[in-house]
């Protein structure tokens, strides 16, 4: 690492970043289905552990590339299996990915089927449907996040855009906010700042649920 970069948790992040990234782009198509395969195939079983009230929205969003779930063929396993048990589903639209324009919580809308998503900023698919406003996550009875690791004590390291932090402070006090990552993605312990905050469950394919410290 160059001695001209700042020291402390930003610089950690995004090294560690970089290294997490080189990894997942190893993944085998082969292992990406099955990761895809086993989440869709444990949402049921997630859920019920939860005490996820079936009356209220679950917030997913399209895992893509090499994301855990993101299928080789660009299908929506996890999401489909989401709408098939009947559940309400809504995912992230970005806010502030524009040039100049400001980076706010994440929008909401929902999804039916693929035919709702429409390609986003940084090769996202993202719902094209009418927007809910940032709101909508209060509603929720998960959030399920994007991230490239978390820690047993929930702390979550994400892609660096700041949108996540900005909108688990809107969910509701039932809402259980749960990070995704890979079955290698569980890290003792990671870099954290203030504004970085806490989950209350870690999602792994194969490993599966882990509630981290702290939560009831
Ligand atoms: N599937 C998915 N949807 C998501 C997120 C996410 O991490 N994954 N987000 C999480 O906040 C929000 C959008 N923010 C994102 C920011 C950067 C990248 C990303 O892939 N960046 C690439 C560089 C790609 C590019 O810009 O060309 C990278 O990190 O390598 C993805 C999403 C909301 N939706
Ligand atoms: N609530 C907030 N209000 C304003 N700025 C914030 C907030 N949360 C994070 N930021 C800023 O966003 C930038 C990215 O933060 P960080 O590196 O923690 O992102 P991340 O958690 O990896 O991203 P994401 O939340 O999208 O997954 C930092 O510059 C940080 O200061």
């Amino acid at each position: 690492m160059s001695d001209d970069l700042p020291a402390g948790p930003t610089a950690d992040k995004a090294g560690l970043r970089r290294e997490l990234l080189a990894r997942r782009r190893q993944r085998s198509d082969t292992d990406r289905w099955r990761d895809a395969a086993q989440l869709a195939a444990d949402l049921p079983g997630l859920l019920s552990a939860l005490g996820a009230d079936p009356s209220r929205p679950l917030c997913l969003y399209v895992p893509v590339r090499h994301e855990p779930g993101a299928a080789p063929d660009g299908s929506t396993p996890l999401l489909d299996a989401a709408v098939s048990l009947g559940r309400r589903v809504l995912l992230p639209v970005t806010v502030g990915a524009g040039p100049g324009e400001e980076t706010g919580p994440l929008d909401w809308a929902t999804f039916h089927d693929r035919g709702d998503l429409a390609p986003g900023p940084h090769g996202l698919l993202e719902p094209s449907g009418r927007r809910l406003g940032p709101d909508a996550v209060a509603d929720a009875a998960v959030v399920v996040v994007p991230a490239l690791a978390a820690s047993p004590t929930g702390v979550r390291l994400g892609r660096g855009g700041g949108h996540y932090d900005r909108t688990l402070p809107l969910v509701g006090r039932a809402t259980v906010v749960v990070a995704l990552v890979g079955d290698d993605e569980l890290r003792e312990s990671l870099p954290a700042e203030p504004h970085d905050v806490p989950v209350d469950a870690v999602w792994r394919p194969t490993a599966g649920l882990l509630r981290t410290a702290g939560t009831p």
